[in-house]
């Protein structure tokens, strides 16, 4: 544990070691305390980027709970307590009194049940942010009942559109509901609500639905429709695979290839890398020809592997690049040179925090993740709670510590 609280601590004032000289910054959000409570996926990814960019972020977890599911715990402290016991609510809304924010995964009414809801915390405390972030938010009929991202998504509308000609609807991982529409909208509404607070010296509540983050991160979609670009069925259109020229084709070595070929001079770039002739093709915005030249494309593609292809279209204009493996990712030449991917202390290799600022970038930290209850003790210290305080709460089972599991 004193490895782990060692190697944790992060100083607000970051050192970074340049080829030439050594930069010294704060980082964006140095200085804000977070609470997290412990939720599923989205919360959690909202947590971490607040830690990247330097809030300090506790999560609070539950007690008699063996491992967190938490994997997006970079950077985090975990304090474990028992909300089913007045101690244990009573603690949550000292250390919410001391913080600038409290991020709350659960479903309608959880928080007010508890006695946490946003009357009693801001009452409490007045610049407290309180952000909620749920699957259909605050109000409305849906809001009770339970769901996961690719519900949002359907309710969102974006689902119906995503998925190849004659197949059914088809949601990309937990990716745009839970972590686009859900957890970064979220750290958004926490971050505009920080910087309104340096104005107002007021908190307020944040209620992040993810049926309406995703919809929102699909206003593209929604407002080019009047431009014609979704008028044919889901598949079929420029940006959905139903373009030969905005697809993936795999290559002889059972790898892929990513064609992004849309402009006119991109397109025809595309042709000679492929070595086509286009006198001979359909031409490119020729609908009715669409499945014809996918055909010769997927052809092509299969004559040569995803480097011979990768060496030909690194040369070429043409927006087109191999589709990487995890495995592959981070030695690709561009990933290397701008250090997109880094590795923790474990050697877990992630993305690097996105995007870079160019005096206070993110420091994202390479311990490992917290075990649940870790930090309790030095939590508890660090809000004024005494020695006494805390052994009498871990004797009622109020709060847990790891160290303490460790020793019996
Ligand atoms: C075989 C299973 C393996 C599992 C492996 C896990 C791998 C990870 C997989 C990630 C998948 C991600 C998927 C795709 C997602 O979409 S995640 C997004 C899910 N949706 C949301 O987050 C939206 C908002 N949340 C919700 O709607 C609901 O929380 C939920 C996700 C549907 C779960 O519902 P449910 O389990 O009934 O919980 P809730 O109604 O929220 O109530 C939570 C209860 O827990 C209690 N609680 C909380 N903290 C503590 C604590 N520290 N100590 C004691 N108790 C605690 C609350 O008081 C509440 O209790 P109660 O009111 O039910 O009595």
């Amino acid at each position: 544990m004193q490895r782990a609280a060692a190697s944790r601590e992060r100083k607000p004032l970051a050192q970074v070691s340049c080829p030439r000289k050594v930069i010294l910054f704060i980082m964006a959000l140095a200085g804000v305390r977070v609470i997290e409570l412990a939720g599923l996926a989205p919360a959690p990814f909202c947590g971490m980027i607040l830690s990247d960019f330097g809030a300090k972020v506790i999560r609070v977890d539950r007690t008699k709970v063996a491992t967190a599911v938490d994997t997006q715990a970079r950077g985090k402290r975990s304090v474990a307590i028992n909300l089913k016991s007045t101690e244990g609510v009573a603690l949550l809304r000292k250390l919410c009194v001391q913080s600038d924010v409290v991020l709350e995964p659960y479903r309608k009414g959880v928080m007010e049940k508890l006695g946490l809801g946003p009357k009693e915390l801001l009452k409490e405390n007045p610049r407290l942010i309180y952000a909620r972030l749920t699957g259909y938010g605050q109000s409305g009929s849906y809001a009770t009942a339970a769901g996961h991202d690719i519900n949002y998504l359907a309710i969102s509308g974006l689902l119906s559109r995503l998925g190849r000609r004659g197949e059914k609807p088809f949601a990309p991982l937990n990716l745009l509901a839970d972590f686009a529409g859900g957890g970064l909208t979220c750290s958004l509404g926490i971050v505009l609500a920080l910087l309104e607070r340096t104005k107002s010296g007021k908190g307020q509540i944040i209620d992040t639905s993810m049926v309406e983050g995703a919809a929102y991160v699909g206003s593209f979609v929604w407002k080019s429709r009047r431009i014609g670009l979704w008028d044919n069925p889901r598949g079929q259109n420029l940006l959905d695979s139903g373009a030969p020229f905005y697809d993936t084709y795999q290559t002889s070595d059972g790898k892929y290839m990513a064609v992004g070929a849309i402009e006119p001079q991109f397109y025809r770039q595309l042709i000679k890398g492929l070595e086509l002739d286009a006198g001979e093709l359909p031409d490119q915005m020729s609908v009715n020809d669409w499945p014809e030249l996918q055909q010769i494309f997927t052809e092509r593609f299969a004559s040569k592997t995803q480097a011979d292809w990768s060496k030909i279209f690194d040369r070429i204009d043409a927006c087109v690049t191999p589709v990487l493996s995890f495995d592959q990712v981070s030695s690709h030449q561009h990933n290397q040179e701008r250090a997109s991917f880094i590795k923790d202390s474990s050697g877990e290799e992630s993305p690097r925090p996105a995007p870079v600022l160019s005096r206070t970038p993110a420091e994202p930290c390479l311990a490992s993740d917290p075990v649940i209850g870790e930090h309790t003790v030095e939590v508890l210290k660090e809000f004024g709670f005494t020695s006494a305080d805390i052994d009498q709460m871990l004797a009622a089972g109020v709060v847990e510590c790891s160290a303490v599991k460790a020793k019996l």
